[in-house]
């Protein structure tokens, strides 16, 4: 028998085709349902980027209209998934409590195992309305703050942006964090997202799927980096510290996060729209200092390993100059991932088979017991 080939971190295999987007690294683009990334960034609200993602076409504004209706609808957590939530020890990760918050809809809801397309299109909708939240009550919870009712009368990053924060800042504040979650919200097949699609494969719930990719993507190889890029950022201090630090770093064999990726070789398509997004973050909120650094950091890491920043590299930073603490950076990817998640969950189901791949065995050949010793 000739030896298998194996593919590593399935790295380079096509496992399935998919309609809801393309990333074509040769020309380092990223079209969502074929409109460019960046044109979605400039011109769309986000609302209108989840429509596109799960109905494959942008909205009319009766459908928009209501779709918001439903939404705004759905913006208030169930009283006992608060008390649930604030009843977790206070050390625990917001993407923890993210993750739990997901399960526990889960369970509360009747239609959980019905995988029809109009069931989980409602439940997706649903977590959309609902993480912004759950988000905003972690982070008020770390500073000792109570939750906040969500306000019905302000569109979803405004809403997010208030929950969180206790006021709607600028608008270029709000565009830019539009920005990110649109950027955030689809990624093709990803490992959170394929995660999504294993648990969906086995005719699993939707929740499962859901919470499986929020365990997928909390990893710093992944979703993770973005809270990783800060906490670098507070270790290097300044821009002088920059090259010495690099140097340090990989002498020691460490990752650095925010840099490389799987797909892209030459650079994340998504990367000068949220770089730009941040520099007008930066002039509002006094951060220089921050984009000095992430200048110093990215030319030396491409003088030292030619590898370039993916997408966490710029929103860690953002995050941080909008004022959110770094441990619901992920959360807020999941918040703007939920999207496509959701898509390719209702993707895998239209056309199944269940996701269960080979393995060449390399232990011990076949021994009988009681020989041994
Ligand atoms: C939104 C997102 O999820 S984007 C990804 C976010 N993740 C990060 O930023 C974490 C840091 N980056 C990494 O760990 C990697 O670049 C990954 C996991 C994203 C991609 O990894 P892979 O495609 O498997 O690339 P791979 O790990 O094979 O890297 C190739 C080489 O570059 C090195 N390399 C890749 N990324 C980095 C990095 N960030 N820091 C240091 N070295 C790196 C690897 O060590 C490897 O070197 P070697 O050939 O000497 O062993
Ligand atoms: O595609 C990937 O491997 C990771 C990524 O950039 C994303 O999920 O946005």
């Amino acid at each position: 028998m000739s030896a298998p080939s194996i593919h590593k971190g399935l790295a380079g295999v096509v496992v399935d085709t998919t309609e809801v987007s393309m990333v074509n690294p040769d020309t380092n683009s990223l079209t969502y349902r074929g409109y460019p990334v960046q044109d979605l960034a400039g011109k769309c609200r986000f609302e209108e980027v989840a429509y596109l993602l799960w109905y494959g076409e942008l909205p009319t504004p009766e459908q928009l209209a209501a779709q918001n209706e439903a939404e705004r609808a759905h913006r208030t957590l169930p009283r006992d998934l608060v008390l649930t939530l604030l009843s977790l020890p206070e050390t625990a990760h917001p993407m923890d409590t993210l993750r739990t918050a997901v399960s526990i809809l889960g369970a509360h809801d009747p239609h959980e195992d019905d995988n029809g397309l109009e069931a989980n299109r409602a439940k997706a909708l649903r977590l959309f309305a609902a993480l912004p939240a759950v988000v905003a009550l972690t982070q008020r919870r770390r500073h000792g703050l109570l939750p906040l009712a969500p306000r019905d009368d302000l569109g979803y990053a405004e809403n997010f942006l208030y929950m969180t924060l206790g006021e709607v800042p600028e608008p270029v504040i709000v565009r830019a964090f539009e920005t990110s979650l649109v950027l955030y919200a689809e990624h093709s097949f990803n490992a959170s997202t394929f995660t999504s699609r294993v648990v969906t494969s086995t005719l699993s719930d939707l929740y499962s799927a859901v919470t499986a990719a929020i365990g997928a993507l909390k990893g710093p190889l992944h979703g993770g980096a973005n809270e990783a890029v800060m906490t670098t950022f507070e270790e290097i201090g300044t821009a002088a510290n920059a090259e010495a630090w690099l140097a340090a770093a990989l002498a020691g064999k460490r990752k650095i996060m925010g840099f490389g990726h799987r797909v892209y070789k030459k650079g994340d398509s998504r990367v000068p729209t949220m770089r730009r997004a941040l520099q007008e973050i930066a002039e509002l909120r006094d951060g220089h200092h921050l984009l000095d650094l992430y200048e110093a950091l990215a030319r030396a890491m491409a003088g030292a390993k030619g590898l370039h920043p993916n997408l966490d590299y710029p929103a860690g930073p953002a995050y941080h100059l909008i004022g959110f603490d770094t441990p619901v950076f992920t959360p807020i990817f999941v918040a703007a991932r939920i999207t496509g998640w959701t898509a390719h969950i209702a993707e895998q189901l239209a056309d199944n088979s269940l996701i269960r791949p080979s393995s060449a065995y390399t232990g011990p050949t076949e021994r009988m017991l009681g020989t041994a010793g």
